[in-house]
């Protein structure tokens, strides 16, 4: 069975920084073939166009709300992308300001081959404790930091230092989500969209599973291989359940019977799918999280939560 490719939902009030954040994330998208999905609230197209993308990859839908009148053309459009010749590593729905991404939930898990990764809400962090509060807008904002797996503080170059930490303490006291500082759209790749495997790439070696190319000093990240079987729903769970701020995970790990199970994580969300069918190699996990420092023994806490059997000595091979 092929392996649902990831859909990440960009949500975040208008003016937040999302179209801003997806050109930047396909500046740095290497190799992953990504495509983009972009709803403008309005008659008239322009989110598409603001996009630097090739315009077969981005496709948009205009002309109101996605998350409401959109749900046959979201569908649609699913459908014509899972038929595509080369298939995509990821697609990324970039929501009107006003949407509430928690709608397209629904719509995304009707679409065969297709499963939601993670919902991703911007708060600008000069605007975003007025907006909360404001008499129009107030509900529909709150509503969509309440949806987010993972919230992006953008345009954080805006406020100064004191102002940033206070809306930052303001945010984490009414968001389940981890919080992430960003601006310009300076967001990891990995952050939103996790590593891939493509039919293209070469087996990864034992021993040599490689850290994150983007090493940043506000990131911690850890790269490990994993000997031995593991529950792969379980894993999802307990990475998810991390007390510290994890912003992204994606594994493969083998069952008991050796087939491979891909595992996603955005913030507290989680799933589970078979690994697509050119995936080799054993078992391995890409994580990243809010802040630097190793956080080696939590991690190494949630994988050994998840064994199936007790494994000969360390199922770690490697740590970076
Ligand atoms: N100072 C500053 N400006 C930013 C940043 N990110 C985006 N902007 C600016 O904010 C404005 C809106 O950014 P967009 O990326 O278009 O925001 P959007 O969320 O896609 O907007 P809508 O499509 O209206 O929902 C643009 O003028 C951007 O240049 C940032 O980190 N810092």
């Amino acid at each position: 069975m092929a392996s649902p490719c990831p859909v990440t939902i960009l949500g975040g009030y208008l003016g937040a920084g999302k179209t801003t954040l997806i050109n930047r994330l396909l500046r740095q998208a290497d190799r992953r073939r990504l495509a983009i999905i972009v709803n403008d609230f309005g008659e008239i197209a322009i989110d598409a166009d603001l996009i630097e993308a090739r315009t077969r990859d981005t496709i948009s839908i205009a002309g109101g709300c996605v998350c409401c009148a959109f749900g046959n053309d979201l569908l649609d459009t699913l459908r014509t992308l899972r038929d595509a010749a080369e298939p995509f590593d990821h697609v990324l729905i970039e929501t009107s300001g006003v949407a509430l991404p928690r709608n397209l939930l629904a719509t995304v898990s009707l679409a065969p081959g297709f499963q939601v990764a993670g919902i991703v809400v911007l708060a600008d962090a000069d605007g975003i404790r007025r907006l909360a509060g404001d008499a129009y807008v107030g509900d529909t904002v709150r509503a969509q930091l309440d949806a987010a797996d993972l919230v992006l503080l953008s345009k954080c170059d805006l406020p100064g230092a004191e102002a940033l930490d206070e809306v930052e303490q303001w945010l984490g006291a009414r968001v389940r989500a981890p919080i992430l500082r960003t601006s310009a759209g300076d967001v990891p790749p990995e952050v939103l969209l996790g590593e891939h495997e493509r039919a293209s790439d070469p087996a990864p070696r034992q021993g040599a599973w490689r850290p994150f190319a983007h090493a940043d000093a506000r990131y911690g990240s850890a790269a490990l291989q994993i000997d031995g079987p593991l529950d792969a729903q379980r894993l999802g769970a307990a990475l998810a359940q991390l007390p510290v701020a994890l912003l992204r995970a994606k594994g493969l790990v083998a069952d008991a019977s050796g087939a491979l199970h891909a595992v996603q994580v955005v913030g507290r969300r989680w799933n589970t799918a078979p690994a697509p069918a050119h995936a080799r190699g054993g078992g391995r996990l890409v994580a990243i999280w809010a802040g630097s420092g190793t956080d080696r023994d939590t991690l190494l806490a949630a994988i050994g939560a998840a064994r199936i059997v007790p494994a000969p000595a360390s199922p770690i091979r490697s740590v970076s």
